[in-house]
C-alpha cells in the first residue's frame, strides 16, 4: 500500500471508532476484509489510528472539524507532513481536500482540548494530579514503549538482553527496577522470540514491576492474587518470592493463560475458584489489582479515554469497594491487604482506600506508591494495609 492509502485506511477505521466501535476489533475486521494489506501496512495503519486516538480532540481542532478525515488532516499538520502527499495524492489515498478543508482554521482550544481529555474528566484529572495535570495529560498523546519483565529464575537481565538481540530485538535495561527491559527495536518480534518462548521474559509495564518489587517484603509464605486476570502480577510474585502463590478471578475464564504462562516461566501458581478461597485461607498477602478505568495506561488503549463515562467511574468505585470487602476476610492476622489500580484518578485510589479504612479499624495503612505516567512507565497506584488487632 502507498503511504497515502494507509492514511485512507486509517480514516475508514477511525470513522467506525469515532462512532463508538472498539479500536482493536475494528482494525482486525478491516484487516480481514482487506487481505492485500501486509503486516507492515497493518502496523502503519494501526499507528495512525492510535496516534489519532491519543490526541483526538486537539487533532480534530487542528483539522477544523470533528470527523476522522479532519483528525488525520490535523495529524499531518501537527507532524509537519505535507498535506498534498496524502490528500489528493492518488495511489488509493484520501480524496483531495475541499476548499473549506484547505482553509479550515484551528478550532478554539479549551484546557480540556489541550489536555486531550473529555470536558467532564478534566476537573477530576486536575484534582487528582494537581500541578502535574497538564503535562501528564499531554504525555499521554505519545506512544509508550513495550517493556518486558525478566524472569530471574530463568536468567539474568543481561542474558535476556543478549537472547533478544540474537532474535534481532534491540532492548536495554530500565534503571528504576532490576527486572525491567525496554524494547527499542522490533517489538513485534517479541512474541516469536526464543527469550519469550523459554520464559526468560514476559511482557509487563515497568510500573507493575516496580509495584510488585515493593510487595516482595510483605509476601510472607502464602500469597493470593485475588483479581488475577491473565496472571501478570501473580507471575511476577511467584518469580521473585519464595511464597506459595494462588490466583483467583471472578471471571475464571480470564485465568486460562495462567497455567501455560507459569509453565513457561518455571513457576507454580494454583488457580482457585470462589469455593476454594476459604479452604486455603488465610494468606499473608492478598493483592487486589482491582478493575479500573485504566487511566494510567491510556497511551496503550486510547479509545478507552473517549469511551469512559461518569457512570463508569461510579460503577468502578462500587466494584473496587466490593473487591476489598470480599478480600478482607482472607487476610491473615499481621498479614497485608494490597490495593492496586492502573488509574491516576483519586476516586479509584485514595478515596476507595479511605472509605475502606473508615469502616474497618482492624486495618492500618502502610506504604502508598503513586506512579504518575512517565516516558519509562504507565501510571499505577498501590497501597498496603496491615491487618492488626481491632
Ligand atoms: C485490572 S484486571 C487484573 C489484571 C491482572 N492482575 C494482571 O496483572 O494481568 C482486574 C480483574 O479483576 C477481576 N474482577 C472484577 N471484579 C472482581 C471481584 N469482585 N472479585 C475478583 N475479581 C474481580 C476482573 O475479572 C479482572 O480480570
Amino acid at each position: 500500500m502507498t503511504p497515502a492509502a494507509r492514511f485512507a485506511a486509517a480514516i475508514e477505521v477511525l470513522d467506525d471508532v469515532f462512532a463508538g466501535a472498539p479500536a482493536e476489533r475494528t482494525l482486525t475486521t478491516w484487516a480481514r476484509k482487506n487481505r492485500f494489506a501486509g503486516s507492515k501496512d497493518r502496523a502503519a495503519i494501526r499507528n495512525h489510528v492510535y496516534d489519532v486516538l491519543r490526541a483526538r480532540r486537539s487533532l480534530c481542532a487542528a483539522g477544523g472539524d470533528t470527523t476522522a478525515r479532519a483528525a488525520i488532516l490535523g495529524l499531518l499538520r501537527r507532524d509537519g507532513i505535507p498535506v498534498d502527499t496524502v490528500f489528493g495524492a492518488g495511489g488509493y489515498g484520501p480524496a483531495a481536500l475541499s476548499l473549506d478543508e484547505v482553509g479550515s482554521a484551528t478550532l478554539p482550544h479549551s484546557d480540556a482540548v489541550s489536555a486531550d481529555l473529555p470536558d467532564w474528566l478534566w476537573p477530576l484529572w486536575q484534582e487528582s494530579l494537581g500541578q502535574a495535570a497538564m503535562a501528564t495529560a499531554q504525555l499521554m498523546r505519545h506512544r509508550a514503549s513495550v517493556y518486558l519483565r525478566v524472569n530471574l529464575s530463568r536468567g539474568t537481565r543481561d542474558e535476556a538482553v543478549a537472547a533478544l538481540a540474537r532474535d534481532g530485538i534491540v532492548s536495554k535495561p530500565v534503571d528504576q527496577v532490576n527486572t525491567a527491559i525496554e524494547v527499542i527495536e522490533n517489538e513485534r518480534k517479541v512474541a516469536g522470540s526464543s527469550a519469550y518462548a523459554s520464559g526468560l521474559v514476559e511482557v509487563q509495564d515497568t510500573a507493575s514491576q516496580i509495584a510488585m518489587a515493593q510487595l516482595r517484603s510483605v509476601a510472607g509464605r502464602r500469597v493470593l492474587d485475588y483479581c488475577a486476570g491473565g496472571g501478570g502480577k501473580a507471575l511476577a510474585l511467584a518469580d521473585q518470592t519464595d511464597a506459595t502463590v494462588y490466583a483467583h478471578d471472578i471471571d475464571q475464564a480470564r485465568m486460562a493463560d495462567i497455567g501455560p504462562r507459569a509453565q513457561r516461566a518455571g513457576v507454580q501458581i494454583t488457580t482457585l475458584g470462589p469455593s476454594d478461597l476459604m479452604r486455603h485461607a488465610p494468606y499473608d498477602l492478598v493483592l487486589c489489582d482491582a478493575p479500573c478505568s485504566g487511566s494510567g495506561t491510556w497511551r496503550r488503549t486510547p479509545d478507552a479515554k473517549w469511551r469512559l463515562t461518569p457512570h463508569d467511574l461510579d460503577r468502578f468505585s462500587v466494584m473496587q469497594a466490593e473487591v476489598l470487602e470480599n478480600a478482607k476476610p482472607l487476610v491473615a492476622q499481621g498479614g497485608t491487604l494490597a490495593y492496586a489500580t492502573c488509574s491516576v484518578l483519586n476516586s479509584e485510589n485514595d478515596a476507595v482506600v479511605d472509605a475502606f479504612l473508615a469502616k474497618h479499624g482492624d486495618f492500618q495503612r502502610q506504604e502508598t506508591l503513586k506512579l504518575v505516567p512517565r516516558a519509562e512507565h504507565d501510571g499505577f497506584f498501590l497501597t498496603t494495609l496491615l491487618k492488626i488487632q481491632p
